[in-house]
């Protein structure tokens, strides 16, 4: 069974410290949601609270309408799955994950086909047999997720799991992860400060800084529609305008206008609606190139707009540094803010 989650007027105060500022949160029952923000924001204290490991200063939790905020973690059913792998060293892999079952008392032929099916799911049965440390990093973090699965838990809770991992290994595992996810229907909770992480894996996104949640959505609408220039800044990358650097657009109320580099157009042929720069800087990034270029507009004074050309158009239109260029910001790509 999979459980819905709601997280009401919750905060929490170390000493003098605020971790957590009256935070409310739904998760519905089958989401993945993602907690996402910079170190320190208070994303691991909130998980903490989920699980019991901690209870908030103020507000309440709900398990599917049921009040646990007093409930210890062994009473509110959910999986847990760290950075660090803490599989148990001296027992091999297929211990690890019966673990908690034994520990249940479940017959043991239930346990082998239960712990078979796990090693089937995270494809490494031939593995069942290692110990943890004759395994690798990400062959430990899947044993860690069957371990979290076993006792079939109503839901999901991973802190960092993939942030000790190489590159490769994270992004195959991140879709090991949500493919594992989506065929339980199991509510799944994880922290991260990698925002690609959560771009990639989540149903909805939480964007938390200093306490408090920011924003909430699908990931498209975090991107597409930041509702302040802290979200802006932290997803994606991003170029801001602020209003006394801004007298060729009328920015109205606006205190600020921003474009992410992508949505900037870069071109030899000059136009209505194009400003004048020279290009100062190109940087090769893969699959695109990240131009830097000086607007030298009279009214605009020295700024520099980033601009992310495609590798493509890179490659025909051949920009070099020091060249002169116009930069096209159209008007229906332009993110305004009331305040910085
Ligand atoms: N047990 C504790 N005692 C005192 N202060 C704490 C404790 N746990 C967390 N804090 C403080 O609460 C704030 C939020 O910490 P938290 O670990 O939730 O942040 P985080 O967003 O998970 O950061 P990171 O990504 O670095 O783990 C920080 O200022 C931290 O120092």
């Amino acid at each position: 069974m999979s459980v819905s989650l709601k997280i009401s007027g919750v905060s929490k105060v170390f000493d003098k410290n605020v971790a957590l500022n009256n935070v409310d949160l739904q998760i519905q029952a089958g989401e993945f949601v993602c907690l996402l923000g910079p170190s320190g924001c208070g994303k691991s204290t909130l998980l903490r609270l989920i699980a019991g490991l901690d209870r908030p200063s103020e507000g309440k939790i709900y398990i599917n309408d049921r009040d646990v905020t007093n409930l210890p973690p062994s009473r509110r059913n959910f999986g847990i799955m760290f950075q660090s792998y803490a599989l148990f060293p001296n027992l091999s892999a297929f211990e690890n994950v019966a673990y908690g079952l034994r520990n249940k008392k479940m017959k043991s032929k239930d346990i082998q086909e239960r712990v078979d099916r796990l090693f089937e799911m995270i494809k490494l049965t031939s593995a069942k047999d290692r110990l943890p440390s004759q395994m690798s990093g990400g062959e430990q973090q899947r044993v860690a997720l069957a371990r979290a699965l076993a006792t079939e838990p109503d839901f999901l809770l991973l802190d960092e799991p993939l942030s000790a991992l190489d590159a490769k290994v994270r992004i195959s595992l991140r879709k090991e992860i949500c493919n594992i996810q989506k065929e339980l229907n199991l509510t799944t909770i994880m922290v991260t400060h990698d925002q690609d992480e959560a771009l990639t894996m989540a149903d909805r996104i939480v964007v938390m800084n200093k306490a408090v949640v920011m924003q909430e959505g699908t990931p498209e609408e975090i991107y597409e529609h930041p509702e302040n220039p802290f979200v802006a800044d932290f997803i994606g990358s991003i170029n801001f305008i602020d209003k006394e650097k801004s007298k060729v657009y009328d920015l109205g109320n606006y205190e600020r206008v921003a474009i992410r580099p992508e949505k900037i157009e870069i071109t030899r042929n000059p136009s209505d609606n194009v400003l004048r720069g020279r290009i100062t800087d190109i940087e090769f990034r893969g699959f695109y190139d990240r131009v830097s270029v000086q607007v030298s507009h009279v009214l605009y004074g020295d700024m520099v707009l980033y601009v992310d050309v495609p590798f493509q158009t890179a490659k025909e239109m051949k920009f070099r540094v020091g060249e002169n260029v116009y930069v096209n910001l159209p008007k229906e790509e332009l993110l305004c803010f009331e305040s910085a």
